[in-house]
Protein backbone atom coordinates (compact mmCIF):
# COMPACT_ATOMS: atom_id res chain seq x y z
CA UNK A 1 0.00 0.00 0.00
CA UNK A 2 1.73 3.64 -0.72
CA UNK A 3 1.36 5.91 1.80
CA UNK A 4 0.46 9.52 0.65
CA UNK A 5 0.40 12.96 2.14
CA UNK A 6 -1.08 15.23 0.25
CA UNK A 7 -0.01 19.52 0.94
CA UNK A 8 -2.99 21.55 0.13
CA UNK A 9 -5.74 18.46 -0.20
CA UNK A 10 -8.13 21.64 0.96
CA UNK A 11 -7.92 23.14 -2.57
CA UNK A 12 -9.80 22.47 -5.69
CA UNK A 13 -7.08 19.98 -7.34
CA UNK A 14 -6.28 18.42 -3.31
CA UNK A 15 -9.52 17.54 -2.85
CA UNK A 16 -9.91 16.45 -6.11
CA UNK A 17 -6.35 13.92 -5.38
CA UNK A 18 -8.48 13.09 -2.20
CA UNK A 19 -11.68 11.63 -4.44
CA UNK A 20 -9.72 10.11 -6.61
CA UNK A 21 -6.71 8.35 -4.26
CA UNK A 22 -10.16 7.48 -1.64
CA UNK A 23 -11.20 4.84 -3.95
CA UNK A 24 -7.58 3.43 -5.20
CA UNK A 25 -6.86 0.41 -4.19
CA UNK A 26 -2.96 0.23 -3.70
CA UNK A 27 -3.21 3.61 -2.53
CA UNK A 28 -4.15 5.30 1.62
CA UNK A 29 -3.66 9.20 2.06
CA UNK A 30 -2.38 9.38 5.87
CA UNK A 31 -2.02 13.49 5.57
CA UNK A 32 -4.23 16.13 4.50
CA UNK A 33 -2.65 19.43 4.43
CA UNK A 34 -4.40 22.75 4.68
CA UNK A 35 -3.00 26.34 5.57
CA UNK A 36 -6.77 27.59 6.93
CA UNK A 37 -8.18 24.58 8.24
CA UNK A 38 -5.08 23.38 10.54
CA UNK A 39 -6.63 20.77 13.13
CA UNK A 40 -10.06 20.92 11.88
CA UNK A 41 -11.82 17.48 10.43
CA UNK A 42 -11.84 17.02 6.96
CA UNK A 43 -15.14 16.17 6.12
CA UNK A 44 -16.19 19.64 8.18
CA UNK A 45 -14.14 21.38 4.58
CA UNK A 46 -15.92 19.14 2.48
CA UNK A 47 -18.93 17.46 3.67
CA UNK A 48 -19.12 14.87 0.47
CA UNK A 49 -16.13 13.67 2.67
CA UNK A 50 -18.51 12.69 6.05
CA UNK A 51 -18.38 9.22 6.83
CA UNK A 52 -15.34 8.44 4.30
CA UNK A 53 -12.76 10.57 5.65
CA UNK A 54 -12.21 11.14 9.84
CA UNK A 55 -8.27 12.68 9.37
CA UNK A 56 -7.75 16.38 10.42
CA UNK A 57 -6.38 18.60 8.45
CA UNK A 58 -2.87 19.31 9.35
CA UNK A 59 0.13 21.70 8.80
CA UNK A 60 2.85 22.09 5.50
CA UNK A 61 5.50 19.79 7.39
CA UNK A 62 7.51 18.34 5.04
CA UNK A 63 10.38 17.00 6.90
CA UNK A 64 8.21 15.24 8.66
CA UNK A 65 6.22 13.90 6.02
CA UNK A 66 9.01 12.76 3.96
CA UNK A 67 9.74 10.28 6.99
CA UNK A 68 6.46 8.82 7.23
CA UNK A 69 5.18 8.18 3.45
CA UNK A 70 5.70 7.15 -0.02
CA UNK A 71 4.25 9.77 -1.71
CA UNK A 72 4.08 13.70 -1.27
CA UNK A 73 1.53 15.82 -3.68
CA UNK A 74 2.10 18.98 -3.24
CA UNK A 75 -1.23 21.42 -4.79
CA UNK A 76 0.02 24.14 -3.67
CA UNK A 77 0.60 27.91 -4.51
CA UNK A 78 3.40 28.68 -7.01
CA UNK A 79 6.90 28.78 -5.60
CA UNK A 80 5.73 26.63 -2.28
CA UNK A 81 6.76 23.21 -3.20
CA UNK A 82 10.37 24.87 -4.77
CA UNK A 83 10.63 26.51 -0.98
CA UNK A 84 9.85 23.39 0.83
CA UNK A 85 11.62 20.38 -1.05
CA UNK A 86 15.07 19.64 -0.32
CA UNK A 87 17.79 16.84 -1.14
CA UNK A 88 17.14 14.91 2.29
CA UNK A 89 13.06 15.11 1.58
CA UNK A 90 13.97 14.12 -1.95
CA UNK A 91 16.24 11.31 -0.78
CA UNK A 92 13.45 9.70 1.15
CA UNK A 93 10.07 10.35 -1.02
CA UNK A 94 9.01 10.85 -4.41
CA UNK A 95 7.25 14.14 -4.88
CA UNK A 96 4.78 14.84 -7.56
CA UNK A 97 4.16 19.13 -7.96
CA UNK A 98 0.90 20.06 -9.12
CA UNK A 99 2.28 23.67 -9.32
CA UNK A 100 4.49 25.22 -12.25
CA UNK A 101 7.39 25.11 -9.69
CA UNK A 102 9.61 22.10 -12.11
CA UNK A 103 7.67 22.78 -15.29
CA UNK A 104 10.10 24.82 -16.70
CA UNK A 105 13.57 24.20 -17.99
CA UNK A 106 15.07 27.83 -17.83
CA UNK A 107 14.83 29.54 -14.61
CA UNK A 108 15.16 32.71 -16.11
CA UNK A 109 11.78 32.07 -17.95
CA UNK A 110 9.60 30.58 -14.97
CA UNK A 111 11.46 34.33 -12.73
CA UNK A 112 9.68 35.99 -15.55
CA UNK A 113 6.57 34.65 -15.98
CA UNK A 114 5.82 34.34 -12.35
CA UNK A 115 7.24 36.92 -11.28
CA UNK A 116 8.72 34.88 -8.50
CA UNK A 117 12.10 33.59 -7.56
CA UNK A 118 12.53 30.05 -7.17
CA UNK A 119 13.79 28.74 -4.47
CA UNK A 120 15.32 25.86 -5.23
CA UNK A 121 16.93 25.39 -8.96
CA UNK A 122 19.01 23.07 -8.44
CA UNK A 123 16.66 20.24 -8.62
CA UNK A 124 14.67 21.83 -12.35
CA UNK A 125 16.93 19.60 -13.85
CA UNK A 126 16.38 16.29 -12.52
CA UNK A 127 12.46 16.96 -12.49
CA UNK A 128 10.03 15.23 -15.08
CA UNK A 129 7.44 16.57 -16.83
CA UNK A 130 4.26 14.30 -16.07
CA UNK A 131 3.03 13.95 -19.00
CA UNK A 132 2.74 9.99 -18.95
CA UNK A 133 1.98 9.48 -22.78
CA UNK A 134 5.14 11.53 -23.59
CA UNK A 135 7.45 10.64 -21.00
CA UNK A 136 6.54 7.24 -19.67
CA UNK A 137 10.19 5.61 -19.34
CA UNK A 138 11.95 8.89 -17.38
CA UNK A 139 8.54 9.36 -15.24
CA UNK A 140 9.26 5.54 -13.89
CA UNK A 141 12.70 6.00 -12.49
CA UNK A 142 12.18 10.23 -11.32
CA UNK A 143 11.68 11.35 -7.78
CA UNK A 144 10.59 14.61 -9.04
CA UNK A 145 6.94 15.47 -10.58
CA UNK A 146 6.22 18.56 -12.42
CA UNK A 147 2.73 17.70 -12.81
CA UNK A 148 1.70 19.63 -15.97
CA UNK A 149 -0.56 22.61 -16.21
CA UNK A 150 -4.21 21.99 -17.33
CA UNK A 151 -3.79 24.03 -20.47
CA UNK A 152 -0.66 22.74 -21.39
CA UNK A 153 -1.88 18.86 -21.06
CA UNK A 154 -4.65 19.29 -23.23
CA UNK A 155 -3.13 21.38 -25.61
CA UNK A 156 -0.23 19.02 -26.07
CA UNK A 157 -2.03 16.31 -26.34
CA UNK A 158 -3.73 17.40 -29.07
CA UNK A 159 -0.51 19.11 -31.05
CA UNK A 160 1.86 16.72 -30.60
CA UNK A 161 1.70 14.20 -33.18
CA UNK A 162 1.34 16.37 -36.07
CA UNK A 163 4.34 18.89 -35.04
CA UNK A 164 6.43 15.37 -34.00
CA UNK A 165 5.52 13.68 -37.71
CA UNK A 166 6.54 17.37 -39.25
CA UNK A 167 3.33 17.88 -40.83
CA UNK A 168 2.38 21.65 -39.55
CA UNK A 169 4.11 24.75 -39.42
CA UNK A 170 5.67 25.33 -36.04
CA UNK A 171 5.67 29.00 -36.29
CA UNK A 172 2.09 29.30 -37.35
CA UNK A 173 0.58 27.28 -34.28
CA UNK A 174 -2.38 29.50 -32.96
CA UNK A 175 -4.21 28.35 -29.80
CA UNK A 176 -7.46 29.09 -28.10
CA UNK A 177 -8.77 27.94 -24.98
CA UNK A 178 -11.53 27.95 -22.89
CA UNK A 179 -11.34 26.47 -18.86
CA UNK A 180 -14.26 26.07 -16.48
CA UNK A 181 -14.15 28.18 -13.15
CA UNK A 182 -12.58 25.79 -11.04
CA UNK A 183 -9.11 26.24 -12.94
CA UNK A 184 -8.64 28.95 -10.51
CA UNK A 185 -8.66 27.55 -7.92
CA UNK A 186 -10.55 28.11 -4.41
CA UNK A 187 -9.61 30.75 -2.78
CA UNK A 188 -11.77 34.00 -3.11
CA UNK A 189 -11.29 35.90 -6.22
CA UNK A 190 -13.30 38.96 -7.34
CA UNK A 191 -13.32 37.88 -10.93
CA UNK A 192 -14.76 34.18 -9.44
CA UNK A 193 -18.18 35.71 -8.26
CA UNK A 194 -21.06 34.07 -9.66
CA UNK A 195 -22.21 37.47 -10.82
CA UNK A 196 -18.92 38.13 -12.41
CA UNK A 197 -18.46 34.43 -14.50
CA UNK A 198 -22.26 33.34 -14.59
CA UNK A 199 -23.69 34.22 -18.31
CA UNK A 200 -20.54 35.76 -19.89
CA UNK A 201 -17.66 34.70 -21.36
CA UNK A 202 -14.12 36.56 -21.46
CA UNK A 203 -10.45 35.71 -22.91
CA UNK A 204 -7.88 36.80 -20.22
CA UNK A 205 -3.87 36.52 -20.39
CA UNK A 206 -4.35 37.93 -23.56
CA UNK A 207 -0.36 37.20 -25.37
CA UNK A 208 0.48 37.02 -21.20
CA UNK A 209 -0.75 33.72 -19.44
CA UNK A 210 1.83 32.26 -17.81
CA UNK A 211 1.27 28.83 -19.37
CA UNK A 212 2.36 30.21 -23.04
CA UNK A 213 6.32 29.56 -22.01
CA UNK A 214 5.43 25.77 -21.18
CA UNK A 215 3.25 24.58 -23.96
CA UNK A 216 5.76 26.65 -26.19
CA UNK A 217 8.87 24.59 -24.15
CA UNK A 218 6.65 21.62 -24.85
CA UNK A 219 5.86 21.19 -28.61
CA UNK A 220 9.38 22.94 -29.23
CA UNK A 221 10.57 19.58 -27.61
CA UNK A 222 7.80 18.03 -30.72
CA UNK A 223 8.28 20.39 -33.25
CA UNK A 224 12.41 20.11 -32.98
CA UNK A 225 12.99 23.62 -32.92
CA UNK A 226 11.84 26.64 -30.74
CA UNK A 227 8.61 27.95 -31.16
CA UNK A 228 6.41 30.63 -30.47
CA UNK A 229 2.60 30.32 -30.09
CA UNK A 230 -0.02 32.87 -29.99
CA UNK A 231 -2.47 31.36 -26.89
CA UNK A 232 -5.84 32.74 -25.79
CA UNK A 233 -7.59 31.22 -22.96
CA UNK A 234 -11.24 31.93 -22.30
CA UNK A 235 -13.07 31.84 -18.60
CA UNK A 236 -16.84 30.47 -19.22
CA UNK A 237 -19.57 29.62 -16.75
CA UNK A 238 -18.80 26.30 -15.97
CA UNK A 239 -17.34 24.31 -13.31
CA UNK A 240 -14.87 21.85 -15.07
CA UNK A 241 -13.40 21.50 -18.26
CA UNK A 242 -10.93 22.47 -20.53
CA UNK A 243 -11.38 22.85 -24.80
CA UNK A 244 -8.93 24.14 -26.72
CA UNK A 245 -8.59 24.81 -30.91
CA UNK A 246 -5.59 24.86 -32.02
CA UNK A 247 -4.83 26.07 -35.32
CA UNK A 248 -1.99 24.98 -37.52
CA UNK A 249 -0.60 25.84 -41.36
CA UNK A 250 -0.72 22.19 -43.36
CA UNK A 251 3.16 22.15 -44.98
CA UNK A 252 2.14 19.69 -47.04
CA UNK A 253 -1.04 18.28 -48.74
CA UNK A 254 -2.56 15.26 -46.57
CA UNK A 255 -5.80 12.88 -46.29
CA UNK A 256 -8.12 12.75 -43.16
CA UNK A 257 -6.70 9.26 -43.22
CA UNK A 258 -3.23 10.16 -43.35
CA UNK A 259 -4.13 12.30 -40.14
CA UNK A 260 -5.78 9.97 -38.66
CA UNK A 261 -2.69 7.39 -38.73
CA UNK A 262 -0.50 9.75 -37.39
CA UNK A 263 -2.79 10.09 -34.22
CA UNK A 264 -3.15 6.75 -34.16
CA UNK A 265 0.71 5.93 -33.98
CA UNK A 266 1.15 7.87 -31.05
CA UNK A 267 -2.59 7.08 -29.36
CA UNK A 268 -3.72 3.84 -30.12
CA UNK A 269 -2.39 2.13 -27.17
CA UNK A 270 -2.97 5.34 -25.05
CA UNK A 271 -5.49 4.77 -22.55
CA UNK A 272 -6.79 8.01 -21.46
CA UNK A 273 -6.63 9.56 -24.71
CA UNK A 274 -9.96 9.45 -27.56
CA UNK A 275 -9.08 9.64 -30.83
CA UNK A 276 -13.00 10.44 -31.55
CA UNK A 277 -15.04 9.34 -35.20
CA UNK A 278 -14.53 11.30 -38.17
CA UNK A 279 -16.60 14.21 -37.80
CA UNK A 280 -17.27 14.13 -33.98
CA UNK A 281 -15.72 17.49 -31.80
CA UNK A 282 -14.49 17.25 -28.33
CA UNK A 283 -16.99 18.45 -26.10
CA UNK A 284 -16.25 18.70 -22.10
CA UNK A 285 -19.48 17.19 -20.91
CA UNK A 286 -18.22 13.81 -22.50
CA UNK A 287 -14.80 13.70 -20.24
CA UNK A 288 -16.20 15.28 -17.20
CA UNK A 289 -15.12 13.57 -14.17
CA UNK A 290 -12.90 11.28 -15.82
CA UNK A 291 -8.66 11.39 -16.79
CA UNK A 292 -9.86 11.37 -20.83
CA UNK A 293 -8.35 13.45 -23.26
CA UNK A 294 -10.87 13.30 -26.43
CA UNK A 295 -9.28 14.88 -29.23
CA UNK A 296 -9.89 15.17 -33.01
CA UNK A 297 -9.12 17.40 -36.23
CA UNK A 298 -10.66 18.89 -39.54
CA UNK A 299 -8.03 19.42 -42.49
CA UNK A 300 -9.66 23.12 -43.80
CA UNK A 301 -8.79 22.24 -47.25
CA UNK A 302 -9.79 25.61 -48.72
CA UNK A 303 -7.37 27.70 -46.16
CA UNK A 304 -4.85 24.86 -46.06
CA UNK A 305 -5.09 24.78 -42.40
CA UNK A 306 -5.82 21.87 -39.64
CA UNK A 307 -7.94 22.53 -36.76
CA UNK A 308 -7.00 20.43 -33.86
CA UNK A 309 -9.45 19.98 -30.97
CA UNK A 310 -9.12 18.86 -27.37
CA UNK A 311 -11.81 18.24 -24.21
CA UNK A 312 -10.71 17.38 -20.61
CA UNK A 313 -11.66 17.69 -17.04
CA UNK A 314 -8.84 20.14 -15.87
CA UNK A 315 -9.16 19.19 -12.39
CA UNK A 316 -8.38 15.29 -13.60
CA UNK A 317 -6.51 14.63 -16.26
CA UNK A 318 -5.51 18.35 -15.93
CA UNK A 319 -4.65 18.05 -12.33
CA UNK A 320 -5.24 15.71 -10.09
CA UNK A 321 -6.07 12.46 -12.09
CA UNK A 322 -2.63 12.90 -14.21
CA UNK A 323 -0.83 12.94 -11.18
CA UNK A 324 -2.47 10.11 -10.14
CA UNK A 325 -1.51 8.33 -13.26
CA UNK A 326 1.84 9.89 -12.34
CA UNK A 327 1.78 8.13 -9.45
CA UNK A 328 0.77 4.62 -10.75
CA UNK A 329 3.80 4.84 -13.34
CA UNK A 330 6.45 5.89 -10.48
CA UNK A 331 5.71 3.03 -8.18
CA UNK A 332 5.11 0.58 -11.00
CA UNK A 333 1.35 0.07 -10.97
CA UNK A 334 -1.13 -0.58 -14.12
CA UNK A 335 -1.19 3.26 -15.01
CA UNK A 336 -5.27 3.57 -15.02
CA UNK A 337 -5.07 1.82 -11.64
CA UNK A 338 -8.08 3.95 -9.62
CA UNK A 339 -8.70 6.32 -12.84
CA UNK A 340 -10.91 4.08 -14.37
CA UNK A 341 -13.35 6.69 -14.33
CA UNK A 342 -16.25 6.64 -16.20
CA UNK A 343 -17.59 10.65 -17.73
CA UNK A 344 -20.44 11.81 -15.67
CA UNK A 345 -23.40 13.02 -17.40
CA UNK A 346 -25.30 15.46 -17.16
N1 LIG B 1 -7.49 24.14 -10.36
C1 LIG B 1 -7.00 23.54 -11.44
O1 LIG B 1 -7.76 23.21 -12.39
C2 LIG B 1 -5.56 23.23 -11.55
C3 LIG B 1 -4.65 23.59 -10.60
N2 LIG B 1 -3.32 23.31 -10.75
C4 LIG B 1 -2.34 23.73 -9.76
O2 LIG B 1 -2.57 23.09 -8.53
C5 LIG B 1 -2.20 23.94 -7.46
C6 LIG B 1 -3.41 24.12 -6.56
O3 LIG B 1 -4.43 24.74 -7.31
P1 LIG B 1 -5.92 24.85 -6.81
O4 LIG B 1 -6.31 23.63 -6.09
O5 LIG B 1 -6.70 25.29 -7.95
O6 LIG B 1 -5.78 26.05 -5.75
P2 LIG B 1 -6.65 26.36 -4.47
O7 LIG B 1 -6.49 27.80 -4.21
O8 LIG B 1 -8.02 25.82 -4.64
O9 LIG B 1 -5.94 25.53 -3.31
C7 LIG B 1 -4.69 25.85 -2.81
C8 LIG B 1 -4.32 24.88 -1.71
O10 LIG B 1 -3.02 25.21 -1.23
C9 LIG B 1 -3.10 25.39 0.18
N3 LIG B 1 -2.11 26.38 0.58
C10 LIG B 1 -2.05 27.69 0.22
N4 LIG B 1 -0.95 28.27 0.76
C11 LIG B 1 -0.34 27.31 1.49
C12 LIG B 1 0.82 27.29 2.30
N5 LIG B 1 1.56 28.38 2.50
N6 LIG B 1 1.15 26.14 2.91
C13 LIG B 1 0.39 25.02 2.74
N7 LIG B 1 -0.71 24.98 1.98
C14 LIG B 1 -1.07 26.11 1.38
C15 LIG B 1 -4.51 25.82 0.44
O11 LIG B 1 -4.83 25.57 1.79
P3 LIG B 1 -6.13 26.21 2.49
O12 LIG B 1 -7.31 25.72 1.71
O13 LIG B 1 -6.08 25.61 3.83
O14 LIG B 1 -5.97 27.68 2.44
C16 LIG B 1 -5.25 24.91 -0.53
O15 LIG B 1 -5.37 23.63 0.03
C17 LIG B 1 -1.73 25.26 -8.09
O16 LIG B 1 -0.34 25.26 -8.23
C18 LIG B 1 -2.40 25.22 -9.45
O17 LIG B 1 -1.68 25.99 -10.36
C19 LIG B 1 -2.87 22.63 -11.82
C20 LIG B 1 -3.72 22.24 -12.81
C21 LIG B 1 -5.13 22.53 -12.76
C1 LIG C 1 -9.67 29.49 -15.26
C2 LIG C 1 -8.32 29.81 -14.69
O1 LIG C 1 -8.11 30.83 -14.07
N1 LIG C 1 -7.38 28.92 -14.93
C3 LIG C 1 -6.07 29.08 -14.42
C4 LIG C 1 -5.31 27.85 -14.75
C5 LIG C 1 -4.34 27.66 -13.66
C6 LIG C 1 -3.84 26.32 -13.45
O2 LIG C 1 -4.46 25.35 -13.67
O3 LIG C 1 -2.67 26.33 -12.95
P1 LIG C 1 -1.43 25.51 -13.42
O4 LIG C 1 -0.44 26.47 -13.93
O5 LIG C 1 -0.95 24.87 -12.22
O6 LIG C 1 -1.92 24.56 -14.44
C7 LIG C 1 -5.34 30.28 -14.99
O7 LIG C 1 -5.58 30.67 -16.11
O8 LIG C 1 -4.42 30.78 -14.30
Amino acid sequence: MIKVGIIGSTGYAGQELVRLLLQHKEARIVWFGSKSYIDKKYYEVFQNMFQLVDATCMDDNMEELAENVDVIFTATPQGLCASLVNSDILSKVKIIDLSADFRIKDVSIYEEWYGITHQSPQFIHEAVYGLCEINRDQIKKARLIANPGCYPTCTTLSVYPLLKEGLIDPDSVIIDAKSGTSGAGRSAKLGNLFCEVNENMKAYGVANHRHTPEIEEQLSYAAGQDMKINFTPHLVPMNRGILITAYGNLKQKVTYDEVEAVYDKYYKNEYFIRVLDKGICPETRWVEGSNFVDVNFVIDSRTNRIIMMGAMDNLVKGAAGQAVQNMNVMFGLEENSGLQLVPMFP
